[in-house]
């Protein structure tokens, strides 16, 4: 395996941001409090992964988190919103506005046209587990990750991907028992129900999810963005055909038909299209 040389891509405050290789390392920094997110870690949030998807040298994203804790060893991936931060119409930020803006991180991550892996070293818990479940592939610490929703403890329930598209997962008698019972599932007990892909010793974590990033950049990668969009679709209704869509009309940009179209416009002529209609 190639060596992993992260280079900071930007320093923040409540995240890390790293990139090597065609890999950006995207990373909770908030151990002590199990990595719970502010406005402010959301607002980095978005920021990193916007980069990370304008940057064409970049076809991987890992979503991950530093730790352990300061105080007591503790790995944690996110422990969702930071309560001491929630005000009465959402979470308040320095600026006195009250958000829930973490919804804005889960929709890059389900349509940005790269693939996001999500690496689990320790608690994944509120919308921390909703993160999890939004990411196209997860990768559990085998000793330390732990599963577990709590968002009905604390009013700060999760209707969309983090709820609805994990009992499409898992399906739907385990979905509610995960949110109606709130239990701790380990990383196995995760992997057995469909909601994690690999469960890994907790030493080889972050190598081995670079590693299997790196298999996914030597694919083609209108093949990897064709078929994350292709397979969010049935979920993600007119939206998911949105972006779908888009890219079928991306590719057909680049065909001579195209070129021909924008030309005869620019040229104030009528187009000349090759009069091949393919069976
Ligand atoms: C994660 C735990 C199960 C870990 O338990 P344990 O190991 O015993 O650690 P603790 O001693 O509890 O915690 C250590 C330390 O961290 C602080 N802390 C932990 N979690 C949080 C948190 N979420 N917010 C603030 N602080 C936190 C804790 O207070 C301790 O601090 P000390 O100073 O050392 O005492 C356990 O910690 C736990 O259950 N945590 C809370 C989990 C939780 O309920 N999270 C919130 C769920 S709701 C949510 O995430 C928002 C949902 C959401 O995103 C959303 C949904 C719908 C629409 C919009 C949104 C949106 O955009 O927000």
């Amino acid at each position: 395996m190639s060596e992993i040389n992260w280079v900071i891509a930007k320093e923040f405050e409540d995240i890390t941001y790293k990139k090597c290789n065609g890999v950006a390392r995207i990373a909770f920094n908030r151990p002590d409090v199990r990595n719970a997110f502010r406005p402010k870690t959301t607002a980095e949030l978005l920021q990193a992964f916007h980069d990370a998807q304008e940057d064409t040298s970049i076809g991987v994203v890992l979503l991950s988190a530093e730790g352990p804790s300061s105080k007591d060893g503790i790995w944690s991936f996110c422990s969702g919103g930071d309560q001491k931060a929630r005000g009465h119409q959402g979470y308040v930020g320095d600026d006195g506005y009250h958000r829930l803006n973490i919804l804005d991180v889960q929709r890059l991550i389900r349509f940005m046209p790269k693939a996001v892996i999500c690496v689990v070293p320790g608690w994944a818990v509120g919308g921390g587990h909703s993160l999890h479940v939004v990411c196209d592939l997860t990768l559990a610490s085998k000793e330390h990750a732990i599963f577990k929703q709590t968002d009905a403890d604390v009013t700060s329930f999760d209707g969309g991907y983090g709820s609805a598209y994990l009992a499409k997962m898992v399906g739907q008698k385990k979905a509610r028992e995960i949110f109606f019972l709130g239990r701790n599932y380990s990383a196995q007990e995760a992997f057995e129900m469909g909601m994690v892909n690999a469960v890994i010793p907790h030493d080889e974590l972050e190598a081995t999810a670079y590693e299997w990033a790196q298999e996914i950049l030597a694919k083609s990668p209108t093949s990897i963005k064709m078929l994350k969009f292709a397979m969010n679709l049935t979920d993600d209704g007119m939206v998911g055909q949105q972006v779908f869509a888009g890219e079928a009309t991306r590719l057909a940009y680049m065909t001579d038909e195209a070129k021909e179209g924008r030309d005869a416009f620019l040229e104030k002529r009528k187009p000349n299209f090759d009069k091949k209609w393919l069976p």
